[in-house]
């Protein structure tokens, strides 16, 4: 919308209008986001568990939601080249911009002692960001939706079990995204269980 009457102002893109808008979060408005928990170090459900506990902790962070636990292959590496990892998925609402919460991602991951040595390495912890509302963005410091989402059933299928409705902004329907990746190496552990703070 160009509210300028200099006729050499160019108007704002649409999609940058409402991707502003998206992450102009306030009090008054929380937004929501979708978080991905992997761990194939330690005590994996007890560090699962620690850190939606320190997501609920966050000041202006509600966990609306925890996906049941999967046990799954670790992706990206030969198979059996390190210990199988816990996933799950968990939804939020927040008032802090996309910026504050993937900060809020590493000092969780910092806080269970992530090592980063080498890609895809094996982790204590991992905090990805799926969604953050519809945004889009190839910005490589947070990039929305989390470029690898749509390829991962550690990702796919969490998500869909606590929102079969849901779409991963750009690139369609979770539940379709799933049904092409399929569930191999992604096993649902119903014998453990992620608490939802109170
Ligand atoms: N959506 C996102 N969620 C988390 N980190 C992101 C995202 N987009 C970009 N990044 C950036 O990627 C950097 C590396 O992240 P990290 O080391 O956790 O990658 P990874 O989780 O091992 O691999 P992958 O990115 O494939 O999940 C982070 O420091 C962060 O700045
Ligand atoms: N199964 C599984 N594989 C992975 C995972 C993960 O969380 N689970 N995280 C990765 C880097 O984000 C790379 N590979």
């Amino acid at each position: 919308m160009n509210t300028s009457s200099d006729p050499t102002v160019q108007p704002v893109p649409a999609s940058v209008v409402e991707q502003v808008d998206a992450a102009d979060v306030t009090l008054s408005n929380p937004k929501h986001a979708v978080i991905s928990l992997g761990s194939n170090l330690g005590n994996r459900l007890e560090t699962l568990q620690g850190a939606v506990d320190a997501l609920e902790d966050t000041p202006g962070l509600r966990v609306k939601a925890v996906s049941p636990v999967y046990e799954t292959e670790p992706w990206g590496v030969a198979p059996g080249s390190q210990p199988s990892y816990f996933n799950a998925v968990v939804l939020i609402k927040t008032t802090l911009p996309p910026d504050s919460l993937l900060e809020r991602g590493h000092a969780i991951e910092e806080a269970f002692k992530r090592v980063r040595d080498e890609r895809w390495g094996p982790r204590t912890i991992d905090v990805d960001i799926v969604a953050y509302q519809g945004i889009v963005s190839d910005d490589p410091r947070l990039t929305l939706p989390h470029p690898r989402a749509h390829e991962r059933a550690f990702v796919l299928a969490p998500w869909h079990d606590i929102d079969p409705e849901a779409e991963v902004p750009g690139r369609g329907a979770v539940a379709e995204l799933l049904s092409v990746v399929g569930r191999t190496g992604v096993l649902p552990r119903a014998d453990l269980e992620l608490r939802l703070p109170e």
